[in-house]
């Protein structure tokens, strides 16, 4: 690759549809295209810079602080500046904004758009539909149909969680909203990076300049909270896993690693809607062991929420028995 312009790609989706899980495949694959990336996390803990640094040519990340509403103050024309200033050997091929799950796509678009820093062009939208909450979730907030019908890929994930008949439904209702961008079927982000970076000039371009952004009441991230809980201390395993089943309905999404009491390695926790998940795997050299929670959904009790977590944090001296990971082990990949 390379060339005179950098293209900036943004990489959208609702809450954990599978941007993050798509970005790493394609810092995986893609060996032989420098990627720089930008990293949007909707609250205070920077999980996603967490998951996909290690990977990156050049990562930079904005925490607590939605990039689609930094239209006045310059944000994104500096996170670009500092990935572009790279020269020579070192200097990107491409670009990967990877937008908060609660994000405008069409106002990130317009950012990178009017963006004024030399060498870097638009590469288009890709919208990440996750393949098992599309329908819920569409129910609830009519913005997702715009955000297929405006991207240039549409990637399906999930697609190995799903019937084919379910596989269909979701492709025909894509279909209907978007009728010319590739679709793409991806299970855990697997797909060919060529579709990315070589799938043309955008054909948003019009659209995303002539169109008017939703003012910041209509964005989504306008009905979402994001709760932050930390504690160096060990979680009991027992009262962790009755927390998540008992979690109230409006949490969507929790993600971040987990301490528990009486086992080393540290536990990444990601949940979308009622799904739970946790990856295992040592603690990175120079992470804090240290739980580092972000919860985010609509109309949270902030304050009910991080006693109920405060309380699974275990006390000093308290005993755990070998059967207390049981509960966590079962909802551990690979176990
Ligand atoms: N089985 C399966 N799980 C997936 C797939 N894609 C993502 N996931 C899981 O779904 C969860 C959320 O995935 P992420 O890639 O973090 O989603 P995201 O869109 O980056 O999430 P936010 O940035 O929080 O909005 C994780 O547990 C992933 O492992 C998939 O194709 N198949």
């Amino acid at each position: 690759m390379g060339g005179v312009s950098i293209p900036v790609v943004v990489l959208a989706g609702f809450l954990g549809a599978g941007k993050t899980t798509v970005l790493n495949h394609l810092l995986r694959s893609a060996a032989d295209v420098r990627l720089g990336v930008v990293v949007n996390d909707f609250g205070a803990v920077g999980v996603d810079a967490m998951l996909v640094s290690g990977w990156a040519d050049s990562t930079v990340s904005l925490e607590n602080g939605c990039l689609c509403c930094s239209t006045e103050d310059g944000t994104v024309d500096e996170l670009l500046t500092r990935l572009t200033a790279r020269r020579g050997p070192d200097a990107l091929d491409a670009v990967v904004v990877e937008a908060s799950g609660v994000a405008e796509p069409a106002a990130m678009v317009r950012q990178v758009l009017t963006s004024t820093v030399p060498g870097v062009r638009y590469g288009g939208l890709v919208v990440v539909v996750d393949g098992v909450e599309f329908e819920t979730v569409r129910r609830r907030h009519r913005q997702l149909d715009d955000h297929v019908a405006m991207a240039d890929v549409v990637i399906l994930s999930k697609t190995d969680l799903l019937e084919e008949a379910a596989v269909a439904r979701v492709t025909a209702r894509c279909r209907e909203l978007n009728g010319w961008a590739p679709l793409v079927p991806a299970a855990n982000g697997s797909l060919d990076p060529r579709l990315l970076f070589e799938a043309g000039p955008p054909r948003t371009r019009q659209l995303a300049l002539g169109e008017a952004v939703p003012d910041e009441a209509a964005h989504l991230h306008s009905f979402y909270d994001a709760v932050e809980f930390r504690s160096p201390d060990p979680l009991d395993p027992r009262r962790f896993t009755a927390f998540l089943d008992a979690r109230p309905s409006g949490v969507f999404r929790v993600k971040g690693p987990v301490r528990f009491a009486g086992a080393d390695e540290r536990y990444l926790l990601q949940t979308v809607g009622a799904a739970v998940r946790f990856t295992r795997g040592p603690w990175p050299r120079g992470a804090p062991r240290a739980t580092e929670l972000v919860l985010v959904g609509a109309g949270l009790d902030a304050p009910a929420l991080l006693a109920d977590l405060r309380a699974c944090v275990q006390t000093a001296g308290e005993p755990v028995d070998e059967w207390a990971m049981m509960a966590v082990l079962r909802s551990t990949e690979g176990v």
